[in-house]
């Protein structure tokens, strides 16, 4: 068994940019693949490719590289891609819809089984097969079908209630889009969401772009 060591937050954030690149290869026909043609094909320092993959993955041998397939399990293993969690959507408003639309989740190990509202209309509909239901049964089905991850799409002023609830059902990690910072036992992870902040990060490279041109 891989025993990893502790990986950065840049790490993490290239793995699935990795995976993603692996799994657009044509099929059964690069068996074998180096850090270097990695590195070379997203842009990347081939030395911090070679780090990133080393903590992840035994299965890299000098001249040959990584037997591609086995390269694929390690990160999605790494990732916990490997083991669907099931997740639930609180509020299903524009944000809430998006993210129940979006297929793509599954790739991800994340099995979205359904939504809870407050609003009647709402209430009883279904997104992309999965049912919105009213909030008061969020804490029963979570625990019930033991949930894992709790994805909160309210608004600010409800965003700390419905946390709450999630928490007291057993749901263990939390993907907060709502602009709040949560309280949550040291025990819940918490994982915040916020275009605003990768707006304005964008925005501040673009002016200090321009001020060098
Ligand atoms: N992180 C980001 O980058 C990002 C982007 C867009 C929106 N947001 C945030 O996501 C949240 C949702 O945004 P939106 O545009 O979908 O808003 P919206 O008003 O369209 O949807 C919010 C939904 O939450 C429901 N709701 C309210 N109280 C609830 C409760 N107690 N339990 C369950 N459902 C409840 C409402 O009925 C509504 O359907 C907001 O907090 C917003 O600020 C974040």
């Amino acid at each position: 068994m891989m025993i990893y060591k502790s990986i950065s937050t840049q790490t993490l954030q290239r793995l699935p940019m990795y995976l993603n690149y692996l799994k657009s290869l044509p099929d059964n026909q690069i068996l074998n693949i180096s850090a270097t043609t990695i590195a070379e094909a997203l842009k990347f320092n081939d030395v911090q490719v070679r780090k990133d993959l080393a903590i992840i993955s035994s299965g890299g041998r000098p001249k040959i590289g990584y037997i591609t397939k086995n390269l694929i399990f390690d990160i999605e293993k790494f990732l916990g891609y490997d083991d669907a969690d099931s997740a639930v959507i609180a509020g299903a408003g524009d944000l809430g819809r998006t993210l129940l639309s979006y297929d793509g989740f599954s790739k991800y190990g994340l099995d979205i089984i359904a939504a809870f509202d407050v609003r009647e209309d709402i209430i009883g509909t279904t997104i992309n097969g999965k049912k919105v239901l009213s909030s008061d049964k969020l804490k029963d089905l979570c625990g019930r079908m033991k949930v894992r991850i709790g994805i909160i799409a309210v608004p600010a002023s409800e965003a700390q209630e419905i946390c709450n609830s999630m928490v007291e059902s057993g749901i263990l990690a939390i993907w907060n889009f709502a602009p709040v910072n949560l309280n949550v036992p040291d025990s819940v992870l918490v994982q915040n969401e916020d275009m605003a902040f990768s707006l304005a990060k964008l925005s501040k490279s673009l002016s200090k772009k321009l001020c060098l041109n």
